[in-house]
């Protein structure tokens, strides 16, 4: 069975980034890059850790008007990423162009194009602080809502946390992928994720990809915490 996890690799530095991917690459299905090591490092910050040939995903969360999210996805397809996000909030046009920039970009290099997937309700977000931000309705109704949304713009699928996705893999069909933050082992502190289950849990209810990263990074022996979860995977 492929390993679901994506390891979440937040860092500034290049050089840690390297020595973990490298120290980690054989207790993952791959790499995910963010904000974090994305505006410290640039694009060869990126192909620094894509150089070792696990697949890449790259997590800037664009959202922005569909000119400007188009753009920047090109940049993004040119980075070889496997999955990508964009904000589900961002609109109907704005996950179009998304899509279709990701399409044109990757057809224009001859490479296969990135899954673009649109994050829905921040894990970190909890029913009071999903409402501060104007989600007037419980929190499983937004996800889902704009699941509905980003699936109908062409999305290959969305990002929304583990108690979610039996309600959106009914919603959504047995093809939408759902990349899943907020993982916790039982042995792990919890820190910002406000919506969050174990590994295990997260994966028998039907995630496809696990986003999984200071329980791994911030571990004393990040392989041996990997290769704990692996095991508790069954992998
Ligand atoms: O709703 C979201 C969307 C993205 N993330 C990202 O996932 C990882 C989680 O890292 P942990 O250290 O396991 O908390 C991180 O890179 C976030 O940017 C998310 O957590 N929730």
């Amino acid at each position: 069975m492929i390993n679901p996890v994506y390891v979440a690799i937040d860092t500034t530095e290049a050089a840690r980034a390297i020595s973990l991917a490298e120290r980690l690459k054989g207790q993952v299905g791959g790499f995910k890059l963010g904000l974090e090591y994305f505006t410290a490092n640039g694009p060869a910050g990126m192909e620094a850790v894509s150089g070792l040939g696990m697949p890449l995903f790259v997590d800037l969360k664009l959202h922005d008007i569909p000119n400007t999210v188009a753009a920047a996805m090109k940049g993004v397809v040119r980075l070889g990423a496997a999955i990508t996000t964009i904000h589900a909030s961002g609109g109907a046009a704005m996950i179009r162009a998304a899509v279709d920039a990701a399409n044109d970009e990757a057809a224009k290099l001859g490479i296969a194009p990135p899954a673009v997937v649109a994050v829905t309700v921040l894990t970190s977000l909890d029913q009071a602080g999903a409402e501060q931000v104007g989600f007037d309705r419980p929190v499983l109704d937004q996800v889902k809502r704009l699941a509905a949304l980003a699936q109908d713009s062409g999305a290959a699928g969305i990002v929304c946390s583990p108690l979610e996705v039996e309600a959106v893999r009914a919603l959504c069909g047995p093809d939408f992928k759902l990349v899943i933050p907020g993982i916790r082992p039982a042995w792990s502190e919890a820190g910002d994720q406000k919506r969050f289950l174990t590994p295990a849990e997260a994966r028998a209810k039907g995630a496809d990809v696990l986003v999984i990263g200071r329980p791994i990074t911030g571990a004393a022996d990040p392989a041996e915490a990997a290769a704990r979860i692996k095991a508790e995977l069954g992998l």
